[in-house]
């Protein structure tokens, strides 16, 4: 009998997380933290996260959530004009980051900043500079639906010209425009998804519309999804896995007004070995998906090894938990590794 092939992966790292609260939270939790080590999670809650009570309490409940398995819950702060120096100071040692939202641009982020403008942002920017807190940005502009990461760019550029000491992740990249832009500001990083690599605009809109692959950045050109790709096969330094699993119940996908967001966290690991298998790069796979977030943030990891088996794995039709449910990406389709054990 032929042996089956395994991978391990050790201590994966998913630098953008939707956890969302409450019952959701008890469902999607332990998917990411059974096999990732740590996650950067996102504070668009309802309301989002600006106050040390809300991050702390929000803290504590995924710790509860994902209390069986090892895993280190990165919390940030949702991005306001008007946060004081000392308020920043005292909370600094609590978050990994703080992430800036244009006003109403993706879920939940009604209450983000109005004007991108660099003087408008610059109370709060110059304090995380000081402080040395990184800023996580979705980074989009209000334009033409395929144009507004794109016309985003000089927006990064602003920013990054003007805080040269500011660490600046650029959220969920889309194109190549971002890819390129990465290696002109040394204090330029980003976050790609996992559907980023997989998906173009085709897939979501090209036949009959899949609402369960909507979302925010939309899946961009072909050539866009290449120049991603092959940042990614090659771990290119600057460029961190973070999935924006982003889980949304059933019906809130399923219908007229389909809110944004792909839920990935349960195939994210077997997938990622899937299409770096394909590509034969699985050797860069590990600084894809832990070395480069490790080194760019700064984390101490307590040892966490993934064993994966090229056996196939059926992803259910869909997740629940009490009055819960979510679908995730590539619902009952069979996918091409398997997690094997957890150590
Ligand atoms: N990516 C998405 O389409 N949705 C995210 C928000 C975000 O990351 O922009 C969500 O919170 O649902
Ligand atoms: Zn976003
Ligand atoms: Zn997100």
């Amino acid at each position: 009998m032929a042996s089956l092939s395994t991978f391990e992966i050790n201590e994966p790292l998913d630098m953008h997380l939707h956890l969302r609260d409450a019952d959701m939270l008890k469902l999607v939790g332990p998917l990411t933290s059974n096999t990732f080590s740590g996650a950067l999670i996102m504070p668009n809650l309802v309301p989002p996260i600006t106050t040390k009570e809300a991050l702390l309490g929000y803290k504590q409940r995924i710790k509860e959530a994902c209390a069986k398995d090892k895993f280190e819950p990165y919390v940030t702060l949702f991005f306001k004009n008007d946060y004081s120096y000392e308020f920043l100071a005292d909370i600094k040692d609590d978050i990994i980051g703080i992430k800036l939202y244009p006003a109403g641009i993706t879920t939940n982020s009604e209450t983000g900043v109005a004007s991108m403008d660099v003087e408008v942002l610059r109370p709060t920017l110059e304090s995380m500079s000081k402080l040395g807190i990184p800023l996580c940005i979705h980074g989009e502009t209000n334009g033409f639906v395929m144009d507004r990461e794109k016309e985003f760019m000089p927006i990064y550029e602003s920013i990054a010209k003007a805080f040269p000491n500011l660490k600046i992740i650029m959220e969920h990249i889309t194109t190549k425009d971002a890819i390129e832009l990465l290696d002109k500001y040394d204090n330029l990083y980003a976050t790609v998804t996992l559907h980023h690599l997989l998906i173009t605009l085709d897939d979501v809109a090209g036949g009959m519309l899949n609402p369960h692959l909507f979302c925010k950045p939309i899946a961009k050109r072909p050539e866009d999804r290449s120049a991603l790709l092959n940042a990614a096969l090659k771990a290119h330094p600057k460029l961190m896995f973070g999935s924006d699993s982003a889980p949304h119940p059933k019906h809130k996908k399923e219908c007229c007004g389909c809110a944004a967001g792909v839920f990935t966290s349960p195939i994210a690991l077997q997938v990622l070995t899937e299409l770096f298998e394909k590509h034969d790069a699985l050797e860069n796979l590990n600084a894809f998906v832990s070395l480069n977030a490790q080194r760019i943030y700064n984390l101490f990891l307590e040892k966490k090894t993934i064993k994966l088996v090229k056996k196939d794995f059926t992803v259910p039709a869909i997740y629940e938990y009490k009055n819960e449910n979510v679908v995730p990406m590539y619902a009952g389709e069979t996918i091409l590794w398997s997690i094997e054990s957890i150590n």
